[in-house]
């Protein structure tokens, strides 16, 4: 194997760097140039690439974020997008193309192993960590700290008042972000799109809470994690129905984008230079269609069709604990 190529695709996750890192130098060892394509998929079609060498990754295990940049491209899911990132794929000569990115990412690698006949490898790099098939996903957990990072400071505030907080945290329609920050920020309830049923009872049951809360503990401060896209109108749009069915005044808060950036912490970079190292060694033995992971800290290799074809489950153990365990109102 004499040249491969790498991009960084969907939502850009902190210890995609770190990833980029180990595929450049693990291929560097085995004596293989690296190109690296900017923008993900756009870039490919618009041949924008440049040779990536060992001093393009120093440096950047610990930036957020992607030196090769990341887009989100429309053009790339149509016939002729993918034919036009093949044809330019090979006048470059290149023999396999790794792609960081999440399920769409893959969804779109798999389109292009329609039209090219190179070897494609999936690397997991999302904040959202809803790819099956891998325990966690480069960036998810950077992410969970962020959040509970910001729902500790939520919490002072929210404590010196003794007020009501809703958090919104990120994880586009899956709850791993929010069920994980929850519990490591000790919040009094979450809501996640894997448990939800519907408004009308949850704003019921929500409002009991409070109040059930209220009556053992007295005013203290009460935070509610809650996952993104699951409420009509977000936090700020629960915090209005609240207040309207019961008069509770609480303060909703976005974290949003901020749950992207950051330095990545040791677990993403670790998982992100195994999996990238891991992807050079097994690119050089023929392997294509599939990502490769992590199951029960060892490396592990799935077809990209099983990637999205089932959803992850959260961990029913946290949900125990949130949920029951730890929930005042359950205690005798
Ligand atoms: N079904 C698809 N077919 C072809 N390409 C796709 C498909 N879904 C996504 N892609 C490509 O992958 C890119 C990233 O996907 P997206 O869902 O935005 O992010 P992520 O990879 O983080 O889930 C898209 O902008 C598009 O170029
Ligand atoms: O970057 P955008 O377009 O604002 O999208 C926001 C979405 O991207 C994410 O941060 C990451 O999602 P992906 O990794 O699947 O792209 C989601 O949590 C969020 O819903």
């Amino acid at each position: 194997m004499r040249k491969i190529a790498l991009l960084t695709s969907g939502g850009d996750a902190p210890g995609m760097n770190a990833c980029i890192r180990a595929v450049v130098l693990t291929a560097l060892h085995y004596n293989i140039e690296v190109y690296g394509y900017q923008h993900g998929y756009h870039g490919l079609i618009g041949q924008e690439y440049r040779r990536l060498r060992a001093k393009d990754v120093l440096n950047i295990i610990q930036r957020g974020g992607t030196i090769l940049r990341s887009a989100r491209c429309h053009e790339f899911k149509t016939e002729e997008g993918a034919q036009t990132a093949a044809k330019n794929l090979n006048a470059l000569g290149i023999e396999a193309l790794l792609v960081i990115g999440g399920d769409g990412s893959f969804r779109g690698a798999q389109h292009l192993s329609n039209y090219w006949d190179g070897q494609i490898i999936g690397l997991p790099g999302t904040i959202d960590n809803d790819i099956a098939g891998t325990d966690a996903t480069i960036g998810y957990y950077t992410a969970i700290e962020t959040a509970m990072d910001s729902i500790d400071k939520v919490r002072d505030t929210a404590d010196a008042f003794e007020r009501i907080f809703l958090v919104e945290v990120m994880g586009r329609h899956a709850g791993f972000i929010g069920l994980n920050a929850a519990v490591a920020s000790a919040a009094d309830q979450v809501l996640l799109p894997e448990l939800f049923k519907d408004s009308e009872n949850t704003v019921t049951d929500i409002l009991a809470h409070i109040e059930g809360v209220k009556a053992r503990r007295g005013d203290s401060s009460y935070i509610i994690v809650v996952t993104e896209n699951l409420w009509p109108g977000g936090v700020t749009g629960l915090a209005e129905e609240l207040n309207s069915r019961s008069g509770i005044e609480c303060r909703p808060v976005i974290l949003g984008h901020v749950q992207r950036g950051g330095s990545p912490v040791a677990q993403d970079r670790l998982l992100a230079t195994r999996l990238g190292a891991h992807a050079v060694e097994i690119a050089r033995s023929g392997a294509t269609g599939i990502m490769v992971g992590e199951h029960h800290h060892q490396v592990v290799t799935v077809p990209f069709a099983q990637t999205w074809a089932e959803r992850k489950a959260l961990d029913p153990y946290l949900i125990t604990i949130m949920e029951s365990l730890f929930d005042l109102l359950q205690r005798p």
